[in-house]
C-alpha cells in the first residue's frame, strides 16, 4: 500500500467501522472513525447532534473532520454513511485508495432493526428508509475504487480478507503521483 490510505464509504450498517478496525490491523494502519471523532470533538452523540443542531450542522462537521484526517497517511478511515453526499468530500475522500461496502439493505435492516444509535432510521418505516437512501446514494457509492459485495453470512473477517485481495488491482500507481528520478 506504500501509506496509502484506505476510506471505506457504504450505508449505514454496511460495517465499515467493523471491518475498517480489522483492516487497520492488518495493513499496520492507524484507525480512525470520522463518526467518533466528531462525537468526541463535540461531546455529543451523532443522534443527540442531529437532533439538536440538525443534519446540515452535522454534515459540516463531517467534512472538516475529513479534511483534516486526509491530510494524514498509513489510515484506514471508516467513514459516516453520507459522507458522499458532499461534493468537496470527494476531494479529500482521492487522497487515498475507496473502498465501497455494498450490503443489501435486507442485510442491513437486520443488522440494525434494534439500533437507535442511526438518527436517520428513526423512522416509521426504517426498512423503506434505507432503500430509498440506497437509490440516492448508489450513483455516489458506485464511484469508489474498489466496489465490495457483501453477502449474508460472511463474517467481518472474511469481507477484509476479501478487500486485502481486491486491492492489489486497483492500487493507483505510486509512481504517478512521484517526480521521476532522473
Ligand atoms: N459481516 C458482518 N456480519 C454480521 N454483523 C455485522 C457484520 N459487519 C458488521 N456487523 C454488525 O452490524 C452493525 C453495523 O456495523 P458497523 O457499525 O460496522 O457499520 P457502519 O458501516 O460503520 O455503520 P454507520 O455508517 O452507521 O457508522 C454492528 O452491530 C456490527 O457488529
Ligand atoms: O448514512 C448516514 O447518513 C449516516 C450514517 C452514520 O454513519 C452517521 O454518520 C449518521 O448516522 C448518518
Ligand atoms: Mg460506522
Amino acid at each position: 500500500m506504500r501509506g496509502v490510505s484506505l476510506y471505506l464509504i457504504g450505508m449505514m450498517g454496511a460495517g465499515k467501522t467493523t471491518v475498517g478496525r480489522l483492516l487497520a490491523q492488518q495493513l499496520g494502519y492507524g484507525f480512525v472513525d470520522t463518526d467518533d471523532v466528531i462525537a468526541q470533538a463535540t461531546g455529543r452523540a451523532i443522534t443527540q447532534l442531529f437532533a439538536e443542531e440538525g443534519e446540515a450542522a452535522f454534515r459540516q462537521l463531517e467534512s472538516d473532520v475529513l479534511a483534516q484526517v486526509s491530510a494524514h497517511i498509513n489510515l484506514t478511515v471508516a467513514t459516516g454513511g453520507g459522507i458522499v453526499l458532499r461534493r468537496e468530500n470527494w476531494s479529500y475522500l482521492r487522497h487515498g485508495l475507496i473502498v465501497w461496502l455494498d450490503v443489501p439493505v435486507e442485510l442491513l435492516y437486520n443488522r440494525l432493526a434494534e439500533d437507535t444509535t442511526r438518527p436517520l432510521l428513526q423512522d416509521p418505516d426504517p426498512r423503506g428508509k434505507l432503500r430509498s437512501l440506497l437509490e440516492q446514494r448508489q450513483p455516489l457509492y458506485s464511484q469508489a475504487d474498489l466496489h465490495i459485495m457483501v453477502y449474508e453470512g460472511e463474517t467481518p473477517e472474511q469481507i477484509a480478507n476479501r478487500v486485502m485481495e481486491a486491492i492489489p488491482s486497483v492500487l493507483k500507481n505510486p509512481t504517478s503521483h512521484q517526480h521521476k528520478e532522473n
